[in-house]
């Protein structure tokens, strides 16, 4: 098993694992910041970064916000930031949908459950959809809604894809619209399927967890857009013209920044512990996924 780095407090390790580098990608939650809580250091090492000529990418799993929301939360905490510098899991959904999938109309729309990061995604590459963050799906089950689920004259005769996000106002209605546009025949989607999202130094029931009810009810897994997907990491190559071995992922989830950096054969991988892996898990004999090198938090790449 190659043994990951560690750099925390080596200053000369740290400048020499950054100089094989143009290109960073961060993930953003248990990275960056918990909610909205900004790690120590964060800003100083982007600013060291960008002086030193490189390229940064935010590269986020949470669908709750779009590129522009993200480049609005940048600014409040402080950090230089371009829009297009944020490539998010719904982003990733929103042009593998309009780009590559293509659904034929008239069922070309899409039943989100998930909240308006995806919704402004999907408009911006012109896909329709319905759900999200409407108000009619807001409310308790009725006992005249399962007829009219089930007879279809509550849903959208023009839904070809369901696509499940991480959604903070899911409820049994929506999960029962979700499944039912699948027994009709939609596909199956999903922004990501991380199983926690780490905010206010915790940990809490992440995209995945939220769609599991109805990845249970259908009994299939849906197909998703955000790390590790090499879809997105192909987008995020054509997009910035990456050279892949010149390019870091910086990540705190063993099952998607790091499986996403290795997986897209990048120069690097570098683990930082403020998020949802512990040290453990890749120091550990037989660990499936490792990362080149780690530290304690982000900060300490200031050396
Ligand atoms: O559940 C989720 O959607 C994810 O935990 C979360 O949003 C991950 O965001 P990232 O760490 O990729 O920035
Ligand atoms: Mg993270």
């Amino acid at each position: 098993m190659l043994e990951p780095r560690y750099l925390t407090g080596k200053k000369a390790e740290i400048d020499q694992f950054i100089d094989q580098f143009d290109t960073f990608l961060f993930d953003c939650d248990g990275v960056l910041w918990s909610g909205d809580h900004l790690f120590p250091g964060t800003a100083e090492v982007l600013d060291k970064l960008r002086s030193q000529g490189k390229r940064l990418v935010f590269v986020t799993n949470n669908s709750t916000k779009s590129r522009a929301d993200y480049k609005k939360k940048f600014d409040k905490l402080g950090i230089p930031c371009k829009e297009e510098e944020v490539f998010g899991s719904s982003y990733s959904a929103a042009i593998y949908i309009s780009r590559i999938l293509r659904l034929a109309p008239p069922k070309n729309k899409v039943f989100v459950l998930g909240e308006s990061g995806i919704e402004h995604e999907l408009a911006s590459e012109g896909v329709p959809f319905v759900g999200g963050t409407s108000p009619s799906l807001r409310r308790d089950i009725e006992p005249e809604d399962f007829g009219s689920i089930a007879d279809g004259s509550a849903l959208d005769p023009d839904v070809g894809a369901v696509l499940l996000g991480l959604d903070f106002h899911v409820n049994y209605l929506k999960l029962s619209h979700a499944f039912a546009y699948l027994q009709r025949g939609a596909r199956f989607l999903a922004t990501n399927v991380d199983s926690t999202l780490p905010a206010a130094h915790s940990l809490f029931p992440g995209a995945g967890s939220v769609g599991a009810p109805v990845v249970k009810a259908y009994g299939a897994e849906p197909v998703a857009f955000g790390k590790p997907s090499q879809a997105m990491m192909d987008a995020i190559e054509g997009k910035f013209q990456l050279d892949r071995k010149r390019t870091c992922m910086v990540g705190d989830r063993l099952n998607t920044d790091i499986q996403f950096g290795i997986e897209g054969g990048l120069g690097g991988t570098l683990m930082v512990l403020t998020g949802v892996s512990k040290k453990d898990e890749f120091l550990s004999e037989g660990s499936p996924v490792v990362p080149s090198a780690w530290v304690d938090k982000l900060g300490d790449l200031l050396g």
